[in-house]
């Protein structure tokens, strides 16, 4: 680890040295690192900078939108629109896939991003952060289309997020493993300040929210019971929680000290597999997890496999310590 290697002295070194990235893709990754310390400052100000509150706009997804949602939507695409190594970039705030337009600099890559993950944490100060997934552009000389963009999550060339908390922190892989580079306001730059993360395989520490346990499915309130039971029950040994409401910080948590994230199916909407988005928010971070020796499955099936169906596609989530996420798996097939 040093406090001296800056992002883009890393991925000079990732490119030249290791030959794992190409240059666009390097490039790629420097433009959404600076946007996101766009939308760092952004969210620094605060109410200052009158950021905070919700604007009057619902999202596809029929959420209401907040400012930040809007704002970090709009601070990505503008970077990346001229940045020359993009096709097109999809994103959790748009309905439509937003391709390049013509006459820009076009280029191979596919961006996706939930611009602001944590979006009730927004107003109440809680760590939120932005979550991004690279994928290539399947070769073709058409336009690019929205199906180029159905590829499971094993295709990703590059995935990541920036963790707007005390520190702002970008957490990446080009799937060589997971390094954390955190901003130094001063010099206005990420600078490495860790290499190498692991996830520890076994844990205490479960993060879902326990209020909709009425819900949930058979497997997932016998794996929570069990854990609650304690040294008493089953598992021998008892069990912290956390539930933050910000993917991007439970999943960060679990990146530095372990622990397992559910957010599962539940009878609330039936019809839908999950409450998180498989393209924007599962795949990059369960290829950051399992690059850093942990687990991400629905449950019942590894996320990297599934192949989507459609663009805002929503898919059950384990994510985490690895005999852990085995462990849930275990209940399932019980079943
Ligand atoms: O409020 P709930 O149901 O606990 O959901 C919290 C989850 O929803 C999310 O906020 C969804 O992300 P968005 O804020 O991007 O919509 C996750 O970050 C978080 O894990
Ligand atoms: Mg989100
Ligand atoms: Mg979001």
């Amino acid at each position: 680890m040093s406090q001296n290697i800056s992002l883009t002295r890393y991925l000079v070194e990732q490119q030249r040295v290791d030959g794992l990235i190409p240059s666009q893709l390097r490039l790629l990754i420097e433009v959404v690192a600076r946007a996101c310390k766009g939308i760092s400052h952004a969210v620094n100000k605060g109410a200052l900078g009158g950021v905070l509150g919700t604007a009057d706009s619902e999202n596809v997804q029929g959420e209401i939108q907040k400012k930040l949602d809007i704002i970090a939507n709009e601070v990505l695409i503008e970077a990346n629109e001229w940045g020359g190594h993009l096709a097109a970039m999809a994103s959790e705030e748009m309905e439509e896939i937003h391709a390049v337009p013509n006459g820009y600099p076009q280029g191979e890559y596919l961006l996706l991003f939930d611009p602001l993950d944590g979006s009730s944490n927004i107003d109440v100060n809680v760590s939120i952060g932005t979550i991004f997934s690279v994928l290539k552009k399947p070769p073709s000389d058409a336009a690019v289309v929205e199906q180029d963009f159905f590829q499971p999550g094993k295709n990703q060339v590059a995935a990541g997020y920036c963790l707007y908390g005390p520190q702002t922190t970008l957490v990446l892989t080009v799937g060589n493993g997971v390094a954390m580079f955190t901003l130094d306001r001063e010099q206005g730059s990420f600078f490495l300040t860790q290499e190498n993360v692991q996830i520890p395989a076994d844990t205490q520490e479960f993060a879902i929210n326990m209020s909709n346990m009425r819900h949930w499915d058979t497997p997932v309130k016998n794996y929570i019971d069990d854990c609650l039971q304690g040294t008493e029950g089953p598992r021998g040994k008892d069990f912290n929680m956390r539930w933050i409401a910000s993917m991007v910080t439970d999943v960060h948590r679990i990146l530095t000290r372990g622990g397992i994230f559910l957010y599962p199916w539940d009878k609330r909407e039936p019809g839908k597999p999950g409450k998180l988005r498989l393209m924007y928010e599962a795949n990059p971070m369960g290829w950051l997890v399992e690059q850093a020796g942990g687990a991400a499955s629905t449950g019942t099936q590894r996320i990297l496999d599934i192949v989507p169906q459609k663009l805002h596609e929503r898919v059950s989530v384990v994510l985490g310590s690895k005999n852990e996420v085995e462990k849930v798996g275990s209940y399932f097939s019980k079943l």
